[in-house]
């Protein structure tokens, strides 16, 4: 994935969004629609629920994705993720706040809309993948273009191009319960594709996976990414797999965002201690940037050192540093952030040995 660390979030007006949530809220139970607005939106999730039976599962969550971005909802069980990505098609009905998608308004949008909205427009791909046991491959992932009702030859065609985009070519006629989960995520995959969506969204799709299939599928998702370069928003409880995946990541807690930011701005600044705690065993070096990392130069220091951009990571730029005599010059595209020599790059590498597991 790229590293871009590009200008905030809220520069990207809704027409130019893939997406664009603002102040979304869900709160579970009886009369919840009476609670914005008043003290007890303020409670924690305990004390509201406590006091009112209801359960606040998303708080005033407001947000920008950007065309061609992965962007992933990271957060421990319980934080609102599952809620979250449901309120963006409309699953699960917002208390308040409003989502639009490629532009089209999804709050006000009649069930019409939503229908063709989630037929032609928005891919979801869960851990459970949905598959439908008696159908080959091959109908799995033409299902979407049945339903749409795209002629039979055309339905073919389209689902053989995908099934040989995700790696499956030779299993079109089998049936899933003949593939291993792996190869079943596979096929999630390309009839998510098949219908060539404006968005994927991705529910903890790799979550019940042995852990090498699963590394195996984060990577296929990004050659994917990389060859399709869908917007594509990804929901994960696993921290490696959000700073793997993410261009950008938002952290949530008990319903609330407690940060959005690239993987690298999440580990060099985390937002409070909960960020920081969690981030607190990443290898930096893997994470970080030169951003992060370069300084001003020293009085006296030479300052015709070798160029870098400032999105690369440390562990990509190191070689290049310390085969350098002095330091390398960063730049964020024409702009001068600063130098990097060797010392900076093996502090890195230092500090992190006291961090690995
Ligand atoms: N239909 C519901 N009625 C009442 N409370 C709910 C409902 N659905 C979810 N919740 C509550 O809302 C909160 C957020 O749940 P959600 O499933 O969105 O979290 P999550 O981060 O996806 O967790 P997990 O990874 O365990 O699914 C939790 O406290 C959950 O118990």
């Amino acid at each position: 994935m790229t590293q871009t660390e590009a200008a905030p979030a809220s520069s990207t007006s809704d027409e130019e969004s893939a997406l664009s949530v603002k102040g979304l809220w869900k709160i579970f139970g009886a009369k919840a629609d009476k609670i914005i607005g008043t003290p007890d939106a303020d409670l924690s999730r305990k004390e509201l629920q406590a006091k009112t039976g209801c359960v606040m599962a998303v708080k005033d969550v407001s947000f920008e994705v950007r065309p061609g971005e992965v962007f992933v909802v990271m957060g421990l069980s319980g934080s609102g993720k599952s809620t979250l990505v449901r309120l963006l098609t409309r699953l699960i009905e917002p208390t308040q706040g409003s989502v639009t998608i490629g532009g089209q308004d999804i709050t006000g949008a009649d069930d019409a809309r939503l229908r063709e909205l989630r037929r032609n427009h928005v891919a979801m791909v869960f851990q459970h993948f949905g598959l439908l046991p008696h159908r080959t491959v091959r109908d799995n992932v033409a299902f979407g273009l049945e339903v749409r009702g795209v002629s039979k030859a055309e339905r073919r065609a389209r689902a053989q191009e995908m099934v040989d985009l995700v790696g499956l070519s030779g299993n079109e006629d089998s049936y899933p319960d003949q593939l291993s989960g792996g190869m079943q995520q596979r096929v999630g995959l390309a009839r998510a594709l098949a219908g060539d969506p404006t968005l994927m969204m991705f529910d903890e799709p790799f979550s019940a996976l042995d852990p090498l299939i699963r590394r195996d599928m984060q990577n296929e998702v990004i050659r994917l990414h990389e060859e399709v370069g869908k917007t594509m928003i990804f929901i994960t409880h696993d921290l490696q797999e959000a700073l793997k995946l993410g261009d950008r990541i938002l952290i949530m807690r008990d319903g609330e965002i407690v940060q959005i930011g690239t993987p690298a701005q999440v580990v060099a600044e985390p937002a409070d201690d909960y960020v920081k705690d969690f981030v607190s065993d990443v290898p930096r070096s893997h994470v970080l940037t030169l951003r992060y990392v370069c300084r001003q130069p020293h009085e006296g220091e030479s300052s015709d050192g070798p160029v870098m951009q400032a999105d690369e990571i440390v562990r990509d730029a190191a070689r290049k540093v310390l085969e350098v005599r002095g330091a390398v010059r960063v730049y964020d595209g024409e702009e001068f952030l600063g130098v990097v020599d060797d010392e900076d790059i093996l502090r890195v590498v230092v500090a992190e040995e006291g961090t690995q597991p």
